[in-house]
């Protein structure tokens, strides 16, 4: 089997623990002769700026599935679900000093500061009977469409490149990438990562970020899973 396409995390992945770009990891990817689509739970206006950058192609998963842009000042695919999002989001404050990321460009998700345990947080909206899904990613906390993943993102980002989701080779750090990791050929985990990405990866690389990520490509190509 040999790859298509690269789709891939930005944060704890491509990125050093500082959150800057590795750019050993940009070069890296200009390099390549298939296309890398950036995934990730940021908005969309970041991972488009970013993958203007780093010099890739203008189709992204943002907001983890729940924005994906069709190209650079193109028309993107928003999903539903911001309402009942917001819904939880008030209930919530009721109990916890909560503060809100980028509220201004989210379209599909209540993203929060970290810090809160948010087995509480589930708890309230489940007994509530709301039906969102609360994620830590590490970097931040997103009340979301529990229906909609980078995983549903894929399959949207495949179907716009005229390719299988099995044709992507998938890397990333968090709980947020793992339907990502499952739906794509092959899953990489970076050395970082968390319990469900691990889980969700076949492999997991010895180095961590933007090195581990470096390291995920390596293996690859010394196995004939790119060209
Ligand atoms: O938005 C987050 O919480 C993390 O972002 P990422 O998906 O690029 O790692
Ligand atoms: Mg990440």
């Amino acid at each position: 089997m040999v790859f298509k396409a690269l789709v891939v995390d930005i944060d704890g992945t491509i990125t050093n623990p500082d959150r800057s770009l590795d750019l050993r990891v940009a070069k890296r990817f200009r390099e390549l002769r298939v296309p890398v689509v950036l995934s990730t739970g940021n908005p969309l206006c970041y991972v488009h700026a970013a993958a203007k950058l780093i010099g890739l192609g203008g189709i992204v998963i943002a907001e983890n599935g729940g924005v994906i842009s069709t190209g650079f000042d193109k028309p993107s695919i928003i999903a539903d679900g911001m309402e009942k999002c917001e819904e939880a989001y008030e209930l919530l404050s009721n109990y916890f000093d909560l503060e809100k990321l980028d509220a201004a460009y989210r379209k599909t998700e209540v993203v929060l500061r970290r810090g809160m345990d948010i087995s509480q947080l589930r708890e309230i909206v489940e007994d509530n009977g709301m039906e969102v899904e609360i994620i830590d990613t590490g970097y931040a906390v997103h009340i979301k469409d529990g229906k909609i993943n980078k995983g549903t993102g894929l399959h949207t980002v495949a179907e716009l490149m005229g390719i299988d989701t099995k044709d992507f080779l998938a890397i990333g750090d968090s709980c947020n990438d793992a339907e990502m990791m499952r739906e794509a050929g092959l899953g990489i985990a970076v050395g970082n990562a968390d319990d469900d990405a691990r889980k969700a990866a076949s492999m997991v690389t010895k180095a961590s970020f933007g090195e581990g990520m470096l390291e995920a490509i390596e293996y690859a190509f010394s196995n004939g899973l790119l060209e």
